[in-house]
């Protein structure tokens, strides 16, 4: 299966445009003031508005008050939502836009009943949990922990990089793959050759 990719941790429109002509299929933008990739709606909508057709924004909070969320989604109908935090399935339909909700993923979780919390939910991703950090972590999980089907289409994240996209794709077979550290030349600013070589893996492991 063709396996899209997501650029997460989008601060400025060069890295915005340079993943769109890599192949990139959508762009996240974390609107959460503790990570060091923090972007504000104000210049996040600035970028979304000069992307070209076929790429997804993705707006990612964590837990997030709703005048946010409203505040950033308004400006663009362009908008799908990551949902990184705690959020209940009710919090996450309430934008009426398609959402993924992120599961940080550790040993022992029942990740396909988790799954079936979120009916709404366009997609779901998995992540790898460590305490105290809700995610971008650059840490990977035990992919085996994941169920050979699930009722949501699965974003694969956590700690992907060039050297193990190819790998990870083949393995899990997800819909889509999501990246940020692995991608970047410092917090919030990619490596364009990272970001080729990447999609280009996700691309050789479908
Ligand atoms: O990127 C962040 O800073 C971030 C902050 C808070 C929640 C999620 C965040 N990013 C998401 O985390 C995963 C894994 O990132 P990484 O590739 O391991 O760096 C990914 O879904 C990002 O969208």
């Amino acid at each position: 299966m063709n396996c899209r990719v997501k650029i997460c941790g989008i601060t400025n429109v060069e890295d915005a445009l340079m993943a769109c002509r890599h192949g990139a299929d959508a762009l996240g933008f974390v609107f959460y003031a503790k990570s060091p990739r923090y972007v504000s709606p104000e210049v996040a909508n600035d970028i979304v508005a000069q992307l070209p057709p076929f790429v997804t924004p993705v707006a990612l909070f964590v837990d997030a008050d709703e005048s946010l969320i409203t505040k950033v989604v308004t400006a663009n109908s362009r908008w799908m939502i990551q949902f990184h935090g705690s959020e209940t399935e009710a919090e996450c339909s309430g934008y009426q836009r398609p959402y993924m909700k992120a599961l940080r993923v550790k040993e022992g979780d029942d990740i396909a009943s988790l799954t079936d919390q979120y009916p709404t939910a366009s997609a779901i991703l998995l992540d790898a949990y460590k305490a105290g950090v809700p995610g971008g972590t650059g840490e990977v999980f035990n992919w085996s922990l994941i169920p050979a089907s699930l009722s949501k289409p699965l974003v694969l994240a956590g700690g992907l990089t060039v050297e193990n996209v190819e790998q990870a794709v083949k393995q899990v077979a997800p819909y889509a793959v999501d990246v940020s550290g692995g991608v970047e030349l410092s917090k919030g600013l990619k490596s364009e050759s990272k970001v080729q070589e990447f999609i280009s893996g996700a691309k050789r492991g479908q």
